[in-house]
């Protein structure tokens, strides 16, 4: 059983792939936070900016099998003639709870090519051709390899230079957006002028919420 809180047709926000027409399927339930502004203050991850709570969202649901979700997420990629392969972006919540190798397996099949957007604080099953890790400071990272690692910045407890000599292609800062809590701080010129004075990270930005779209 696969519980997904939404899944939607868009453009990849953020990282290396951004402006990439993707579809997003967002599992329900992170290990890092219950989802709950209550807990927010108490919990591990205090910062983000997801509701991933419960199966209510648009296209959510519960879906018995890997084929029933594959089929699902293939359907919400448009008909087209262009020669685009489907992508589909797997987040949350944490989607390693519930990303598996029969989920990735029928995906393949369907002729998508998979991201990932996670927490690293679980291993990644094989055959991800997109793995994106942003690790959050008081958890342990357990996956220490992948195609970028997208670290949201600044994070006291998360200082870039642990993450610099792992094994990622690409190193993104994404400056923290604190707008929904009403906090104060300019995250995006501390992040600018990290990647000035540390070229081996780049700029991030959540371009989807620029554009203005899901
Ligand atoms: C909502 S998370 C879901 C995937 C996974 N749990 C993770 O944390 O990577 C998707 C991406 O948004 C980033 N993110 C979450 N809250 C953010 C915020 N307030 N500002 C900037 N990026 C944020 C995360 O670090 C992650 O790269
Ligand atoms: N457009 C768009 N791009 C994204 N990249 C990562 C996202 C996420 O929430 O994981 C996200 C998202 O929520 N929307
Ligand atoms: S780990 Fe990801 S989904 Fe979980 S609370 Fe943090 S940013 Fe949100
Ligand atoms: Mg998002």
């Amino acid at each position: 059983m696969y519980s997904v809180k939404e899944a939607f047709y868009t453009l990849q926000g953020e990282g290396g792939q951004a402006g990439r027409a993707s579809v997003f399927c967002r599992f329900t339930g992170c290990n890092l936070w219950s989802g709950r502004e209550k807990d927010r203050a108490s919990s591990i991850c205090r910062f983000c900016d997801t509701d991933f709570i419960g199966t209510d969202g648009q296209n959510g649901g519960r879906f018995r099998t890997a084929s029933d979700l594959a089929d699902h997420i293939a359907a919400l990629w448009p008909q087209s003639d262009d020669h685009a392969r489907p992508y589909v972006v797997f987040t949350g919540g944490e989607p390693l709870l519930q990303l598996d190798s029969a989920l990735i397996e029928v995906i393949h099949e369907r002729g998508f090519e998979i991201a990932v957007e996670t927490n690293g604080t679980l291993p990644a099953p094989e055959g991800i051709d997109w793995l994106c890790v942003s690790p959050k400071g008081r958890a342990e990272l357990k996956q220490l390899s992948g195609n970028e690692l997208k670290l949201v910045y600044p994070q006291a407890d998360a200082l870039p230079e642990r993450f610099r000599a792992l094994e990622f292609d690409h190193f993104f800062l994404q400056p923290m957006d604190l707008a929904p809590r009403g906090e104060t701080g300019n995250t995006m010129a501390d992040t600018v002028a990290y990647c000035m004075t540390n070229p081996q990270w780049r700029l991030s930005l959540q371009t989807h919420k620029i554009a203005g779209i899901d």
